[in-house]
């Protein structure tokens, strides 16, 4: 399957990027993804092939991105604080640093050390609506550093554009009601996409836009 590769920061350029080593990447880091989402699905107590059917048209994407030094970092733009809207992220990184998390007991932004050979795997918005709540998508955001350039290679497991996203049946019942309306995941990336990095501010969608009920903590 044909993945979209999206450059983004400084210098990275197209000519430098070896097209069959993103796409053998792309088709190994697949499979990864799939692994998890049938590990997922066992731990919702569901049949291990229930989510994939969602990803037969995926919508996923690899992104490169490159930050480069800045002398005063706090002051500059890396990512900004977000939470991923797709089902899942699978993050390639160096040995650089700049991943924060937020931690949910008291708001504190946490450093997440890089691990050599090791990927972040982020739980999105999306696999926190289908397992309604039982999974829940982090707050991050990534930093730039004062002397090295960084870079980070996201993996996006997005399913396909026409997905209803809501909270799968099996979970919901009298007792445990869906906590969210469904929407369409395509409109809801490309509204999302249109408000690039400004994505937490409150003109941009969430999937809070759809809970039913409030928030148990
Ligand atoms: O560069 C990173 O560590 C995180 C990037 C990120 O969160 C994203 O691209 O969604
Ligand atoms: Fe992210």
């Amino acid at each position: 399957m044909g993945l979209v590769v999206v450059l983004s920061g400084g210098q990275l350029s197209p000519t430098l990027i070896a097209r069959e080593e993103c796409e053998h990447y792309a088709e190994e880091v697949q499979k990864l993804a799939y692994k998890l989402l049938e590990l997922i699905s066992l731990s919702l107590d569901l049949p291990a092939n229930r989510l994939s059917g969602f990803f037969k048209d995926q919508t996923s994407f690899i992104r490169l991105n490159h930050y480069p030094p800045c002398p005063v970092p706090h002051l500059a733009l890396g990512v900004g604080r977000h939470k991923d809207a797709g089902a899942l992220t699978i993050l390639a990184q160096d040995d650089v640093g700049g991943l924060e998390v937020k931690r949910k007991t008291d708001g504190e932004w946490i450093r997440v050390k890089p691990t050599h050979d090791a990927y972040i795997i982020n739980v999105g918005d999306i696999i926190q609506v289908w397992s309604n709540d039982r999974y829940e998508s982090v707050e991050h955001r990534a930093a730039v550093n004062c002397k090295k350039d960084r870079i980070s290679i996201p993996f996006f497991f997005n399913p396909a554009h026409y997905t209803n996203v809501k909270p799968l049946e099996e979970l919901t019942d009298d007792q445990n009601l869906a906590k969210y309306k469904p929407y369409n995941w395509g409109r809801f990336f490309a509204t999302r996409k249109r408000s690039n990095f400004q994505k937490l501010n409150v003109e941009n969608i969430q999937i809070s836009h759809f809970r039913l009920l409030e928030k148990s903590v």
